[in-house]
């Protein structure tokens, strides 16, 4: 039988492509995009992962038993040593943790860290982490893919942001996340449901798409 996590994937198929293929990674994969686009995006990314890692605690909280809740627990050290990644990048620009930290929010990372939250607050176990699927899943599988361009090219002006994401750590961050939407559906999924997670989890992914776009279109301005 088809994995819960492969059958949301297909069912979010399009914007699953529009997410992973974006402009955005497609000219960052090329060492192209403007730095000021990818300067914009990581000030936004590190207001994303504190939202990101609370919501990591939700799912700790909404746990039933210890290992649900070290899931939760996995995730939000993560996303806290995640933000580090973000703040030594900004640190070589002369960007400081409290200017980062001070930067207003932008609507798209709003939208998205918000949409999560709320989907944690209402559902169950399942629908939280299905809504944060896309985020870890849709990185690693972007990561890998660029990992040869920045073999190709060593001094590859974005190669510290993919070797990070193509590192092992979340390779395997990435594929504990599926087996666990897959454990989860095991014990929660009726079929009744996966419409309903289907919509969260292509809602979550065209948020990613956003996301992107947001970098773009604050590199212009
Ligand atoms: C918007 C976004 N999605 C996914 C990740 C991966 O953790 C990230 N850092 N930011």
């Amino acid at each position: 039988m088809t994995s819960l996590f492969e059958r949301l994937k297909t069912a979010a198929a399009d914007a699953w492509q529009a997410y992973t293929h974006h402009e955005f990674i497609n000219q960052l994969e090329a060492g192209t995009l403007p730095q000021a686009a990818f300067r914009h995006y990581l000030v936004q990314d590190y207001l994303f992962l504190l939202q990101f890692s609370r919501a990591y605690a939700l799912a700790a909280y909404k746990g039933q038993t210890f290992a649900d809740v070290a899931k939760g627990q996995a995730g939000l050290l993560a996303s806290l040593e995640e933000s580090e990644l973000h703040v030594r990048l900004c640190a070589e620009w002369g960007i400081s943790r409290e200017e980062m930290a001070a930067t207003p929010e932008h609507p798209a990372t709003v939208a998205y860290t918000r949409y999560v939250l709320d989907t944690g607050m209402r559902g169950d176990l399942l629908d939280l982490h299905v809504a944060l699927s896309p985020c870890v899943v849709g990185y690693s599988e972007i990561g890998k893919r660029l990992a040869p361009a920045i073999q190709q090219q060593p001094d590859h002006p974005y190669a510290e942001w993919i070797s990070e994401y193509a590192s092992e750590e979340v390779q395997q961050l990435a594929a504990e996340a599926i087996g666990y939407i897959d454990h989860l559906g095991e014990r929660f999924l009726s079929e009744a449901r996966f419409e309903n997670l289907a919509q969260i989890f292509a809602t979550a992914t065209r948020m990613e798409t956003a996301f992107w776009q947001m970098g773009l279109d604050l590199g212009q301005e």
